[in-house]
């Protein structure tokens, strides 16, 4: 399970998880563990921004739960002209 490699479509993408690893970001051609912070929620860059959405995964194991709660915000995918969000095989 997991999700794959990729970019969010709307303008932000709020997050809100648990204490398990999993969320990973490519950052310079490697995939970088995003640690999550006790009581915060995480900002993801969606391509509506127009400067560079963060490329994205998540990792699962069936050991640990991991819950995370994703809100995105931005304009609706048939409303737009701007590129179709970015989704990647994994490898
Ligand atoms: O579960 C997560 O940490 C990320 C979820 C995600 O990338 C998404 O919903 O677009
Ligand atoms: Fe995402």
């Amino acid at each position: 399970m997991g999700l794959p490699a990729h970019t969010d479509h709307g303008l932000l993408t709020l997050l809100i998880q648990n204490d398990t690893l999993g969320l990973r970001v490519l950052h310079k051609d490697k995939w970088v563990n995003i640690h999550p912070i006790p009581n915060s929620f995480l900002a993801n860059t969606g391509d509506h921004i127009e400067y560079k959405s963060v490329l994205h995964r998540v990792v699962v194991n069936d050991k640990d739960v991991r819950i995370s709660i994703a809100v995105t915000h931005g304009p609706a995918a048939d409303t737009t002209v701007s590129p179709a969000p970015m989704l990647l095989e994994d490898g």
